[in-house]
């Protein structure tokens, strides 16, 4: 019988097992430019490893999920950090999950604002992009370099995500 899976608000200390959130953080926030700007300093790091890997810049222009949602996969990156930060201003789900000797665990479903962004450590069990309600476009920090950075694995039974509350 699929599992439904229930949705908590992202935070940072919730997701700090699986990355950093990134958001204007008055504690982060030092003013610069003569005063004229606050900079939220060093919210997260890009992570990338091997010989020839470089951090990129990239737009993913996801179409939005349909619900409820069959969770059957999990994706992980052994190569590098991955962030994605909303461009459009609305909210996404972020979905990650704890390593169970080589498996994701039980996926932990989030509800992003859309002034919020994640940065998925190196390796960390993610499922890929999931807008809601739109098509949403975000910025994408990750690695390109040689290797395969993109390791796959796919539950026996499939979790449920219902729609969720805006
Ligand atoms: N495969 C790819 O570039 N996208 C995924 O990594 C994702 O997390 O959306
Ligand atoms: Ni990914």
């Amino acid at each position: 019988m699929p599992k439904p899976l229930s949705i908590r608000p992202l935070t940072k200390d919730a997701f700090a097992p699986f990355g950093q959130v990134i958001e204007a953080d008055p504690a982060r926030m030092k003013f610069i430019n003569g005063g004229n700007t606050e900079r939220f300093h060093a919210l997260a790091e890009a992570e990338v490893t091997g010989e020839g890997a470089r951090v990129i810049l990239n737009i993913f222009r996801g179409q939005p999920r349909a619900f409820p949602y069959a969770l059957t996969m999990m994706e992980r990156h052994p190569f590098g950090s991955q962030s994605f930060s909303p461009l459009n201003g609305r909210p996404y789900l972020v979905v990650v999950s704890e390593d169970d000797e080589g498996k994701p665990g039980e996926p932990q479903v989030f509800l992003a604002r859309g002034d919020q962004g994640v940065n998925y450590r190196r390796n960390v069990w993610h499922h890929p992009l999931m807008t809601i309600g739109a098509v949403s476009d975000f910025l994408v920090v990750d690695r390109d370099g040689p290797g395969n950075n993109l390791e796959e694995f796919f539950y026996p039974e499939p979790f449920i995500i219902s729609e969720p509350a805006l």
